[in-house]
């Protein structure tokens, strides 16, 4: 089953400002999907629409094949915006953490279960009680994406979800979004960054400064087409580039994949 299925769809700014040319995008239930494009592309504008935030200029987004609105199924979709601040609006962290389930009426008990245990994963723990404005902007952008799963959606779509965050916290928060995706929630984020496409997502859908889909296709696939990332400005993974100027075929995508490469071209030259 889809859980996604965008035609057609483009926005206008009240401004007379034009994003996203027309996107055609379908996603299955259970994928990790990355939007990357270069700043201005509208992946932002994108993900506001495929979460119902906004009405398209044209087009129009269907979920779990279904006819109902995006907000009919606010137990089902979140969306974490890229500013943490927009998402943090009430007195405390722990309200803002309780708000999203409070709408959906979710009862109180089970709300407080899931807020303790997402402040363990986020940690958050310590922070509850402070008003959101007095967080730094890592534990802003940590506290906004628990706020987000506070509902359990079956369909995340987050705008640049580690943007800012230090490594220990970006691991937890990755680690946070691997454990989603294999109870099997459906993975949105977008990102400028081609070095987190691989731990983050298996599937990649390119966006050029126009806001046009120019490659949708398997991480591996689309992050070796230099011509296609080049043309729309985004660099791929720093050390895909290193590997690509030494002249090596086939080059690796993560420092993982590049160790076990140059330890087998050591072992290669030792025996
Ligand atoms: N409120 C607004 N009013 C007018 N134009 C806007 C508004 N918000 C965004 N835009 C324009 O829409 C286009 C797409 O912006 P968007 O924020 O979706 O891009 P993005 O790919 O998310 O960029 P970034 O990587 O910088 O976050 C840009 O040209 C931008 O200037």
């Amino acid at each position: 089953m889809n859980t996604l299925d965008a035609r057609d769809l483009s926005f206008a700014y009240p401004d007379g400002t034009t994003a996203l040319g027309g996107i055609d995008l379908t996603i299955e239930a259970g994928e990790r999907v990355a939007i990357l494009g270069p700043n201005g592309a509208g992946k932002s504008t994108l993900l506001s629409l495929l979460a119902g935030l906004r009405d398209p200029a044209s087009g129009e987004v269907r979920y779990f094949g279904t006819d109902e609105s995006a907000d009919d199924l606010r137990d089902r979709i979140a969306h974490c915006p890229q500013t943490p601040a927009d998402y943090l609006f009430n007195a405390t962290v722990r309200e803002d953490l309780e708000y999203g389930p409070a709408q959906l009426g979710i009862d109180r008990g089970t709300a407080t279960g899931r807020i303790d245990a997402l402040a363990a994963e986020f940690g958050l723990d310590g922070l509850l009680e402070k008003p959101p404005f007095r967080l730094s902007g890592g534990e802003q952008r940590r506290a906004s994406l628990a706020a987000a799963l506070a509902v359990d959606p079956e369909l995340v779509l987050l705008d640049e979800p580690v943007a800012d965050v230090d490594a220990d916290h970006r691991e937890m928060i990755l680690d946070a979004l691997d454990r989603r995706n294999e109870a099997g929630t459906t993975i949105v984020v977008s990102t400028p960054d081609a070095d987190l496409v691989p731990r983050i997502a298996d599937r990649v859908v390119l966006l050029d400064r126009t806001g046009s889909i120019v490659r949708d296709g398997q991480v591996r696939e689309v992050l070796t087409d230099h011509e296609s990332l080049s043309a729309v400005g985004v660099s791929p993974p720093r050390v895909t580039e290193a590997f690509v100027r030494a002249g090596f075929p086939d080059p690796p995508l993560t420092v993982e994949e590049a160790v076990d490469r140059l330890t087998q071209v050591t072992d290669d030259v030792d025996e």
